[in-house]
């Protein structure tokens, strides 16, 4: 025997998701605060709903009021309705079950299409604490009607004056070219053309601008979002919306005194309580959360859509380091996905020039995709060999990042770091590669100023040795300190064992700076009074 439909349960996701906006509303606690006690796998979930529920809570709660799902189903738990009821007009705009309580809400709201989406509307203008998107967001009727007027009228407009022009232009080609054909014949011709042309240009026009018109966001985008942590945008306030973004979800900021150690900062970071966050001690907008958070970031809505960059701090320290000013003209030899050109991208404020240079196919996609989801406007992504770049397409160039493929030891998610086997061969074949890249990057480009070389490996002949032989072939160029760059704010460099090079590296390990193992060598280009 089939199950009754009022029998079959609601998924458990959003009996949790309900439970916890009853206590939220009953004991008037944070959302966030009763998320944080829950697993983070569940908590993910949880916030998606809930978040959408607080941006829109107004226009929910209007919208169950006036389509009266309470008042007509008294059982229905008023948190479970308002949690299907943000899901079916802000989330999934589904509810996908045999559940009472699902078809309830979708049965109402299909009673009430129209009407739901006036409400939506009208409560989104008068709630002060609503940061709700402009109602065309979610009135997509009037928007399209709106856009049909406006074309019609330029079709109209067109209509009347493109088949004069159409008509003298054809009359006196035809006069020009059949000089036997008599005037009433010409003229019929004359109009003819003109009419059916223009007709077929306009109309093909029309059909054009609204195939390729891209739909209007389903999502709101709120005001207070809208900069990204780790901001591509010009502004100099970024860093100080994403903060205010953090306070309005109830995290909590661990600040340091000015005069705070390297050895400080990494002790605080290790004792970071699980709603609170930190600045960074080298790189502006980088801002640090506990790791059990990380997949909580990872699916969160303002990662998705690249208004927040989640990268690991490592990975940024590249671009700190080579530091291209605003304007400056810099060159990504070996781009993708793209993680450090959107970090020079917020180092120079998204002014200035980046080529960022792939040879992958499949991965210069990804490249152009997430430069251009971040809004890098300076970004020009170009698909090739890096060595093939001449000194005359690229004279411009003042500034190289060179982080060529490397064996990865030092990527975190390895389950081994140092201890990996060696495989000498597989290195020397890297190594041969990466001299070569940097050797290019040094000797091609007339205008360079600086070079930074990086790797996200622990091994030596991936690092230290590359430099040597980069710097032996080079001798225009002088290795810079790279832990002054960061104000000797840093411990762990490079191998002793390599006189002059070693002190000047910088590592990046695991155990000790809590991030991925990078290296990092920073070449300036020697001034001609420092070469004679
Ligand atoms: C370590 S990854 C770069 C990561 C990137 N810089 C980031 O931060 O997202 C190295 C990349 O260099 C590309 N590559 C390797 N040889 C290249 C060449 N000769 N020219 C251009 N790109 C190259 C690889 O396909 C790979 O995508």
């Amino acid at each position: 025997m089939s199950k009754k439909p009022h029998s079959v349960k609601v998924p458990t996701k959003y009996r949790a998701t309900a439970k916890i906006l009853k206590t939220a509303l009953q004991q008037q606690k944070s959302v966030k605060t009763l998320i944080f006690a829950e697993k983070p796998a569940r908590a993910r979930s949880l916030h998606t709903v809930l978040k959408k529920f607080c941006d829109n809570r107004v226009a929910v709660e209007k919208a169950i009021e006036e389509t009266g799902l309470l008042r007509d189903n008294p059982s229905f738990d008023p948190s479970l309705a308002k949690v299907l009821v943000t899901e079916l007009v802000y989330g999934r705009k589904e509810l996908n079950g045999e559940s009472k309580p699902f078809q309830t809400p979708v049965e109402m709201g299909k009673k009430n299409k129209k009407q739901q989406v006036d409400v939506v509307a009208a409560a989104s203008d008068d709630s002060p604490a609503a940061i709700d998107p402009p109602v065309e967001n979610y009135t997509q009727e009037e928007d399209t009607s709106a856009e049909v007027f406006l074309w019609l009228l330029a079709y109209s407009v067109l209509m009347f004056t493109l088949p004069f022009l159409g008509f003298y232009g054809v009359r006196s080609w035809l006069q020009e070219s059949f000089p036997h054909l008599d005037l009433f014949t010409v003229n019929c011709w004359s109009v003819l053309t003109a009419v059916v042309v223009v007709n077929l240009v306009v109309a093909m026009y029309v059909l054009k601008a609204f195939r390729e018109k891209p739909p209007p966001p389903l999502e709101p985008v709120q005001q207070d979002e809208e900069e990204e942590l780790e901001a591509v945008e010009p502004k100099k306030d970024h860093v100080a919306e994403a903060l205010r973004y953090l306070s309005s979800e109830d995290w909590r900021r661990k600040e340091l005194p000015a005069d705070a150690s390297y050895a400080d900062f990494l002790t605080a970071i290790k004792s970071l309580e699980e709603d609170e966050f930190m600045t960074d001690l080298h790189v502006e907008g980088v801002l640090i959360f506990p790791a059990k958070w990380a997949n909580y970031w990872v699916s969160h809505e303002l990662v998705r859509s690249k208004r927040l960059i989640l990268q690991n701090k490592a990975t940024s320290l590249a671009a700190e380091l080579l530091a291209p000013p605003m304007g400056a003209t810099v060159l990504d030899m070996c781009a993708a996905p793209g993680m450090k050109t959107l970090h020079l991208c917020n180092v120079m404020k998204n002014k200035g020039c980046i080529y960022s240079v792939e040879l992958d196919h499949v991965r210069y996609e990804t490249l152009c995709e997430i430069t251009e989801q971040a809004g890098c406007e300076i970004v020009k992504p170009i698909l090739g060999d890096a060595l093939d770049l001449t000194s005359e397409r690229f004279a411009d160039v003042e500034y190289i990042l060179v982080d060529p493929s490397c064996s990865g030891s030092g990527m975190q998610n390895r389950m081994t770091v140092c201890d990996e086997r060696k495989d000498d061969n597989r290195l020397y074949r890297l190594q041969g590669v990466q001299i070569k890249m940097l050797s290019h990057a040094m000797s091609a480009f007339p205008n360079v100023k600086r070079i930074a070389y990086c790797t996200c490996s622990l091994w030596k002949e991936e690092n230290e040795q590359v430099v040597q032989r980069c710097l032996q072939l080079n001798p225009s160029y002088k290795l810079l300190s790279c832990k002054k760059a960061l104000r000797n704010k840093w411990h762990n460099v490079g191998d002793k064992d390599y006189p002059n090079i070693g002190k000047n590296c910088l590592y990046c390990l695991p155990d000790s700076d809590l991030t991925d193992g990078i290296f990092l060598a920073l070449f300036e280009k020697l001034r001609q009074d420092e070469i004679d």
